[in-house]
């Protein structure tokens, strides 16, 4: 199976064009295979590229665990720019489908003809507590909530329980945005696990751990559901965008500093959109599977 290796913003995914090859099987198990950091290709997850009857082509998404999700923010842009470089549909816009509909990217090629950055669409948030899910509120949104966690004995962060504020917004997928002094490793890896299996998200969680620098600049951690933390999680910043908003942290338009780079993100007024702008960068293609 030929595969190609790509990241956005450092969140970096196998892709199967399956314009050109069969789907294959199995998906969850291959994603778990594939993503192996030491016995794999190594990855945050499998992309499937797929026809679609509604849109230029179809993205599947996979996490490391092989659990399926809705949507890939930095996955959408690497989708569309390996069905512009690989010629499956040369053209400066395109429609992708998602688990969180089809969606409008408008493409931007460097000098060697290849896409190098990607405006997404990413459609309006879901603020509704049963629609994200979370059960933190009956319904209506969940804006700087108490969200107490039970840590387990003799843990780093010290006393048994540790309450956080929880905002909480979907894209498709679900997310947990926390606003922090700090994203320290405690908080990021021993925290971020603990949430994202916590019962009060019943499809688990993506987990953001986010520094406010300024009215329109933030700084980002991610601890992923089903890939733990990743360099950049499109989805996230995309959410963080509308959890500034919404606690009065951010203005509409915000620069976001990830691991693996910077995302620029705009939760359009009229629109009720977020926007959402950054880079698609293809490292490099293998075959998976050679006997
Ligand atoms: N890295 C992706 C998000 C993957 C979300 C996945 N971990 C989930 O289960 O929702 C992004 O750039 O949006």
């Amino acid at each position: 199976m030929k595969f190609i290796k790509m990241h956005g913003a450092g969140n970096d995914y196998v892709y199967v064009d399956c314009f050109s090859q069969p789907v294959p099987e199995n998906l969850p198990e291959l994603a778990r295979d594939i993503s192996h950091r030491h016995f794999g290709v190594g990855a945050d997850g499998l992309i499937l590229v797929r026809p679609s009857e509604v849109a230029d082509a179809r993205m599947q998404m996979f996490n490391a665990d092989g659990s399926e999700s809705e949507m890939c923010g930095n996955g959408i842009r690497c989708v569309a720019k390996l069905v512009h470089d690989h010629g499956i549909a040369v053209k400066d816009r395109l429609k992708i489908e998602s688990g969180a509909g089809v969606l409008d990217l408008q493409l931007s090629v460097g000098q060697d003809g290849k896409v190098d950055r990607v405006t997404v669409d990413m459609g309006a948030p879901i603020l509704n507590a049963p629609d994200i899910p979370t059960t933190l509120a009956p319904s209506g949104p969940v804006i700087n909530v108490p969200f107490m966690v039970t840590l387990p004995t003799n843990h780093h962060l010290g006393n048994a329980k540790m309450t956080v504020e929880a905002t909480c917004v979907s894209m498709g997928n679900p997310h947990c945005v926390i606003f922090v002094d700090r994203a320290t490793d405690e908080l990021v890896l021993e925290l971020g696990p603990l949430i994202e299996n916590d019962a009060r998200f019943p499809r688990r969680v993506n987990v953001e751990f986010v520094e406010i620098i300024s009215p329109t600049e933030v700084r980002q951690r991610t601890w992923e559901r089903g890939s733990g933390e990743t360099w950049a999680c499109g989805t996230g910043a995309s959410a963080v965008c509308v959890a500034g908003v919404l606690t009065g942290k951010t203005e509409r338009r915000i620069l976001n500093h990830l691991l693996g780079g910077d995302l620029i993100l705009d939760w359009d007024a009229e629109t009720e959109h977020v926007m959402m702008t950054g880079p698609a960068t293809e490292v490099f293609q293998g075959e998976w599977g050679m006997s």
